[in-house]
């Protein structure tokens, strides 16, 4: 392809990814393979010239663009080179027309401008969060140890705050690597996995995690437990849920079982384990302000009623998992949202509900105290963003 075919092409894919965050659509990623899938045509090289123009586009504005053009002329100020292909060619863009402007640069949707701010994440944290993510593995110790995987893997780097973490370079291709394929690793952010670490899971426990989705904390958990005790790992999306079995055989993971759940019968389905868990992991669905640098397009999806929904959502969550703590036991709290709504402010509000409850901070190998728990960000912690609190039942 052409350069100025290639320009024309990141313009039809970002009209794409703008109209699914209106309407609440497919990821970028997702929006991107599908549209090679059908254009054989398009080499390795355009294709990962292609996408990197879509993402430089998308983590240049804040805001949803207007539309693809309005997106790729932003870009455009910055590289001045893709003006040249407006009008030059057949399958290039057409010409620039006097009335078009350029879509505003931003960090942020500037709504969220105060939201932000209000829960200290300033300018230093926004550009942090709109950098290219790293790629970090955690070392399954139920199949390897971190130094033969680290034999193995030419250039992984230790992490020195994930006890099981290596880091890659971000292009480096695991999933066909024989130790991915015999479960010696997962593919998991540092942060995931020191989120993880502040349940205290050990052998012989009762653990539910109650949001557990395609089993990223899970497997982390049941490799703390070594192996040893109960996982029920729940979640109302059948097709993230279904995951989590080839996941665990492949990692030698046991002692997980799955439940699904319908929205709102949480608390009859799980009644078998009223009061019973030691650990109930509330891992809940959030904004995802914390992964951006994954999902930078997520930035235009969110609108002040979709994080009001996540926030009863969360409260809803926290409630049912409250349940089926034993007493003595704990429930953690995460999300990967920087946003206090979702955050220290769910702590409070449930303190204030039960009083006799206590918000233990977790002890963590990185991140910073915020209200009653901890708050990891990539700008201080290099990891996705997270936050996570332990709430203790009393005896
Ligand atoms: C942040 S994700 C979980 C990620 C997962 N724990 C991991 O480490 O890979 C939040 C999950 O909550 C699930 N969820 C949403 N509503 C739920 C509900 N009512 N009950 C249980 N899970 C729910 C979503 O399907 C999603 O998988």
């Amino acid at each position: 392809m052409t350069p100025a075919a290639r320009t024309q092409a990141g313009i039809e894919i970002l009209d794409k990814i703008i109209k699914a965050a209106r309407d609440q659509g497919a990821a970028a990623d997702t929006i991107i393979a599908r549209y090679f899938a059908s254009r054989r045509y398009a080499g390795s090289q355009d294709r990962r010239a292609i996408r990197s123009l879509v993402y430089d586009a998308v983590r240049l504005l804040g805001d949803c663009p207007e539309n693809g053009r309005a997106a790729m002329l932003a870009l455009a100020r910055r590289r001045p080179d893709l003006l040249e292909h407006f009008g030059a060619e057949r399958y290039g863009p057409s010409t620039i027309a006097a009335e078009e402007t350029p879509a505003e640069e931003g960090r942020a949707p500037t709504w969220m401008a105060d939201p932000l701010q209000e829960s200290n994440i300033g300018e230093w944290d926004q550009t942090s969060l709109l950098a290219r993510a790293p790629l970090d593995i955690r070392v399954n110790p139920l199949r390897a140890t971190i130094e033969e995987v680290e034999r193995e893997l030419e250039d992984a780097e230790r992490l020195h705050h994930a006890p099981m973490g290596l880091r890659l370079p971000p292009d480096t291709m695991l999933d066909k690597h024989p130790l991915y394929r015999k479960g010696a690793f997962e593919i998991q952010d540092a942060g995931s996995q020191i989120v993880s670490l502040a349940a205290g899971a050990a052998p012989g426990m009762t653990v539910v995690d109650l949001c557990a989705g395609g089993g990223g904390k899970t497997l982390a958990l049941a490799a703390l437990m070594a192996n040893r005790g109960r996982i029920v790992a729940s979640d109302s999306d059948r097709g993230r849920l279904r995951k989590l079995e080839p996941r665990a055989n492949r990692a030698g993971v046991s002692i997980a079982e799955t439940r699904l759940l319908n929205p709102g019968e949480e608390r009859d389905q799980l009644a078998d384990l009223a009061s019973a868990a030691d650990i109930v992991l509330v891992d809940a669905p959030c904004s995802g302000t914390g992964t951006w640098r994954r999902n930078p397009e997520a930035r235009w999806r969110l609108t002040p009623g979709r994080i009001e929904n996540f926030v009863s959502l969360q409260e809803r969550l926290i409630e049912v998992g409250a349940e089926l703590v034993k007493p003595g036991g704990a429930l953690v709290y995460i999300v990967c949202s920087l946003l206090d709504d979702e955050g220290t402010k769910q702590v409070e509000a449930f303190l204030e509900r039960h009083p006799d409850w206590t918000a233990e901070k977790p002890e963590l190998p990185a991140g910073t105290d915020r209200g009653g728990g901890v708050r990891l960000t990539p700008a201080k912690d290099s990891t996705d963003g997270f936050f996570v609190a332990k709430l203790v039942r009393p005896c």
